[in-house]
């Protein structure tokens, strides 16, 4: 039986650890607030993240990495992409042995706008880790924990690593695809709530369905633009970790990135919305963070340009959508992306 250790109890962390303690690993989970500790080991729930639901007696919470470290082959990290880095420096000096590390966070660095998987690299000494693999796709922790039939990608440069995964947490409501652009696959979860976001702030200022398939459409457009010059594959956008958990946070009522876009376009402040929401709202940061690497790279990405102006300069939304509405006149087909295209196939 295989020990995982989790790092993270809230919803994204919980609603894995059910998925994994169904298929018969022993799951550690490290939560910091003694009473969520309490709450998990006593009555199995994690009433605040996953109302309703009913944990498995085999998930056990410890408050100290060290308990939760101990003979874990694998550690999955489902923690906003902020706290990733601090989480990482306490993490491995309780870390004795050499686990497989997973994670399945949707986010850049704050600051540095780095990747999960690099920050992972530079802060877990190599001596301490048999590998990095990403774990994404369109998978809502509300559906996930209650067995809802759902499919994800692992992705790691070596196959066998993300195979090795895939046998971890298949099943028969979790379906796991392999891939190994992990590069392409990070950068598709990350970018995608930008454009959830965007979705959100569409349908709450009013605009229809016309609009939320334009901005689905062309936001994967850019995302899969700045990816493939970043080095992802192209075909990755097409996959889950892209057009599929596009699709589903564009569209799903469970959505903390639409929800929050969504009170913005009703006319919400950013700081209120934030602050009433008491879950991570990736988005808002991977805005800032991708508008940056785009102006860096010189790659056009008109939304996020304009949800930047938005959540950080006061822009108003129908002023933005107004913009993107009246920008010059384009060819759909890139002729950048059929070069990109050449040099795959
Ligand atoms: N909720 C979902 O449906 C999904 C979430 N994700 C991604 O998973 C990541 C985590 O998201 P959620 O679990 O939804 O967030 P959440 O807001 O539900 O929970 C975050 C948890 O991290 C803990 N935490 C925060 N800072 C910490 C630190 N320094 N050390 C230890 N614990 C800390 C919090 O106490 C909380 O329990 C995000 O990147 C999100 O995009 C990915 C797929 C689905
Ligand atoms: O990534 C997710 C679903 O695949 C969760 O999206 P939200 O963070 O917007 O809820």
């Amino acid at each position: 039986m295989s020990k995982v250790a989790v790092i993270g109890a809230g919803s994204w962390g919980t609603a894995l650890s059910i998925v994994l303690a169904d298929n018969g690993c022993e799951v550690a989970i490290y939560a910091r607030r003694q009473e969520q500790v309490d709450e998990i080991n006593h009555q199995h729930t994690n009433h605040r993240y996953l109302p309703d639901i009913t944990l498995p007696a085999n998930i056990v919470a410890y408050p100290s990495y060290r308990q939760v470290l101990e003979g874990a082959q694998y550690v999955l990290i489902a923690l906003p992409t902020a706290a990733i880095r601090t989480a990482l420096r306490e993490m491995v000096k309780e870390l004795d042995h050499c686990p497989l590390l997973i994670h399945s966070s949707k986010g850049l660095e704050p600051d540095t706008y780095k990747r999960v998987s690099e920050m992972i690299a530079e802060e877990v000494p190599e001596s301490k880790r048999r590998g990095i693999v990403v774990l994404s796709g369109p998978s809502h922790a509300e559906e996930v924990s209650r067995r809802s039939p759902t499919t994800v990608v692992v992705a790691a440069p070596e196959l066998k690593q993300a195979e090795e995964v895939q046998d971890l947490f298949i099943n028969q409501h979790f379906r796991v695809y392999t891939n190994t652009d992990m590069l392409g696959v990070e950068i598709g979860g990350a970018l995608k709530n930008i454009i959830a976001l965007g979705a959100g702030l569409s349908d709450g200022l009013g605009y229809g369905d016309n609009a939320k398939a334009a901005l689905m459409t062309r936001g994967l457009t850019e995302i899969a633009r700045l990816g493939v010059q970043m080095g992802a594959h192209p075909l990755t956008f097409a996959g889950l970790a892209g057009v599929g958990d596009l699709i589903v946070t564009c569209t799903s009522r469970h959505s903390r990135n639409w929800r929050c876009g969504y009170a913005i376009g009703q006319g919400k402040p950013l700081n209120e919305v934030l602050q009433s929401m008491g879950m991570v709202v990736e988005g808002v940061r991977t805005t800032k963070a991708a508008y940056q690497i785009a102006q860096d790279k010189k790659v056009e990405m008109p939304i996020t340009k304009e949800l930047y102006h938005v959540l950080f300069e006061g822009k108003s939304p129908r002023q933005a959508v107004d913009d993107l509405m009246g920008r010059g006149r384009t060819h759909e087909m890139e002729s950048r992306f059929f070069d990109d295209f050449n040099r795959y196939f």
